[in-house]
Order: structure tokens, then C-alpha cells, then sequence
């Protein structure tokens, strides 16, 4: 009898990693919207990622998995700055923004343009208490847009582009918390939409919904990606199949492994990866 071998996982080649490219990273994108080199980042005393490296493909869907506490948050953070609220946190490294090459998270950047360039939508839809009009609106005025007839128009576009609008365009007064959970979602994308970003990040974006909420969600991501960048965080490896054209598999702050969506589910080639996608981790 032949007797199966144990499965075996490709040996590093010199300069290169345990999981075989550098830093983790086994395929490069055609186009970059982003890149992110050597990202370390520090709560406090804490080193949450640990020279991270992340190629961010162009009108793509980027999608980050690994266990909780892995890091996948934080990372998604530090591209609109989130961590500049809090005391004591600290970045090391650069998310580069292209073509121009700025420095996301250098000191010279101003974070409150950052957030306008680079939107998040959150696990949570939060929209403000107002009306589903003015929480659209919120994003438009912050950038000093006020003219009736411009706010009108732009609200509806980002509406349309959230595919909500025929669903709230008899409605556009009354309060955003009369909407369901999944409606109450797609009015935050809307919301991140209307100033025009280039870059959108969802942090468990569908966690709270119900499934067919959620199904519309993915099919509004995919919808997206024609026009924006999108980077994901999300639990749902099966989501991440769906929905990504490029996944990033993180461990202890580290970037374990980088391909395309694909390649990485079919052909896992870090064992702590295969563990994980195959539920023995995690
Ligand atoms: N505000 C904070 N202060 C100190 N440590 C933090 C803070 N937020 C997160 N951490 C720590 O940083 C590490 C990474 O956390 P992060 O939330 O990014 O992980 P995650 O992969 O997104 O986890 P989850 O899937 O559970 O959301 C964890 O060890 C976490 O405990």
C-alpha cells in the first residue's frame, strides 16, 4: 500500500519569508490605488502591527481576515487615521497614497482631509440623529457645500450609488432611525459616498445585518469597486471569497499572507493560513 504524505508547505527561498514572498506578500496587483511599507503601530506601550506590508490594488475589493485580536482593525484605522484621537498611539512606517505618493500617516498630513479622501463605513450602522437627507448632507457641508440645489443633487447621486433611493426618495425628512438595520447601512455608505472618496474601508460591514441585508450589501460592494478602492475587514471567510479579489490573512500584528483571493483560498501556502481557513484555528 502507497501510503498518503503528510501535507507538505513550500519552503522559503532566500530573502523571502516562511510564507514564501516578502513580508508575507505573494502576488503584486497590476494597479495600485495604495500601498502600505513596513506599518508599525503602537497603543501606547502595545506593538498592535509590526512592519506590515499590503499592496492595495485599484478599484478593487482588498479583504483582510485572521483571528480576533490579530490586528485587522487597527490596520484598517490607520488608513483615515482613526487612532490620531487617542493619546499615545503611534505610527511607524507609511501608507503610501497613489499616484501622488502622500504619506497617510505622516505628520504632514492632515488627518481631517485623510477622512474625506479615505471613508469608513463601521460593523454598526450609526447613522447621526437626523434626518436621512442631512446625514447624506453631513459629509457635503463638512467640505464647506451648502448650495441647496448642489446638496439636493449630490445626495441623491450618493443615495442612488448606496442603492437606496428609491427606497427613501418620499422620505428624505424624516429621521434616519425610522430605517431598517440594513437600510440604516447603506444610508452610512451613502453618507461616505457623497463627498466622493477614493478610498472606502468597511469594518464588518454586514456583522449586524441579516442574511438578504447582507446579500445586498455584497452585491452594493461589488457594485463599488467599478468606481472606488475598497479595503474590508470582515470574519466571514466566505465573504472574503465572494466579495474580494485580493485577501490578506494577519497574525499577531504580523501580514502572514497576501495573494489573490483565489490562489489564497485554493492554495494556502503558510500553514497557519491553511489552519485557519480550514477552521483548525482561530
Ligand atoms: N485601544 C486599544 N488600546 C490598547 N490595545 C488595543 C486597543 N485596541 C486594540 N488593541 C489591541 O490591539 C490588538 C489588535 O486589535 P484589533 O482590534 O486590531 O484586532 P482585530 O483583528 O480587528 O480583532 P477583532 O477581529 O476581534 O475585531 C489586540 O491585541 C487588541 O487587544
Amino acid at each position: 500500500m502507497v501510503e498518503t504524505p503528510a501535507p507538505t508547505f513550500q519552503k522559503p527561498i532566500a530573502g523571502e519569508t516562511e510564507s514564501g514572498g516578502i513580508g508575507g506578500i505573494l502576488v503584486r496587483p497590476e494597479k495600485l490605488r495604495a500601498e502600505v511599507r513596513n506599518l508599525s503601530f503602537w497603543y501606547g506601550d502595545f506593538l498592535a502591527l509590526k512592519s506590515v506590508n499590503l499592496p492595495i490594488a485599484d478599484r478593487e475589493v482588498t479583504a483582510l481576515i485572521g483571528p480576533s485580536g490579530c490586528g485587522k482593525s487597527t490596520l484598517l484605522r490607520s488608513f483615515n487615521r482613526m487612532h490620531d484621537l487617542y493619546p499615545g498611539n503611534r505610527y511607524d512606517g507609511e501608507i503610501t497614497l497613489l499616484p501622488e505618493g502622500r504619506n497617510v500617516v505622516g505628520p504632514q498630513t492632515d488627518a481631517i482631509l485623510i477622512r474625506l479622501r479615505i471613508g469608513m463605513v463601521f460593523q454598526k450602522p450609526n447613522p447621526f440623529p437626523k434626518s436621512i437627507y442631512e446625514n447624506v448632507a453631513a459629509g457635503l457641508r463638512v467640505r464647506g457645500i451648502n448650495r441647496k440645489s448642489v446638496l439636493d443633487e449630490r445626495v441623491e447621486e450618493a443615495l442612488r450609488g448606496a442603492a437606496l433611493w428609491n427606497e427613501v426618495k418620499d422620505r428624505l425628512h424624516d429621521s434616519a432611525y425610522g430605517l431598517s438595520g440594513g437600510q440604516q447601512q447603506r444610508l452610512c455608505i451613502a453618507r461616505t459616498l457623497a463627498p466622493n472618496p477614493e478610498i472606502i474601508l468597511f469594518d464588518e460591514p454586514t456583522s449586524a445585518l441579516d442574511p438578504i441585508a447582507t446579500a445586498r450589501i455584497e452585491e452594493l460592494i461589488d457594485e463599488l469597486q467599478q468606481h472606488y478602492t475598497i479595503v474590508i475587514v470582515t470574519h466571514n471567510m466566505q465573504q472574503a471569497a465572494r466579495i474580494s479579489s485580493y485577501t490578506a490573512y494577519m497574525h499577531l500584528g504580523e501580514m502572514t499572507e497576501f495573494n489573490a483571493t483565489k490562489e489564497f483560498f485554493t492554495n494556502p501556502r503558510h500553514e497557519r493560513t491553511q489552519q485557519y481557513i480550514t477552521g483548525r484555528f482561530g
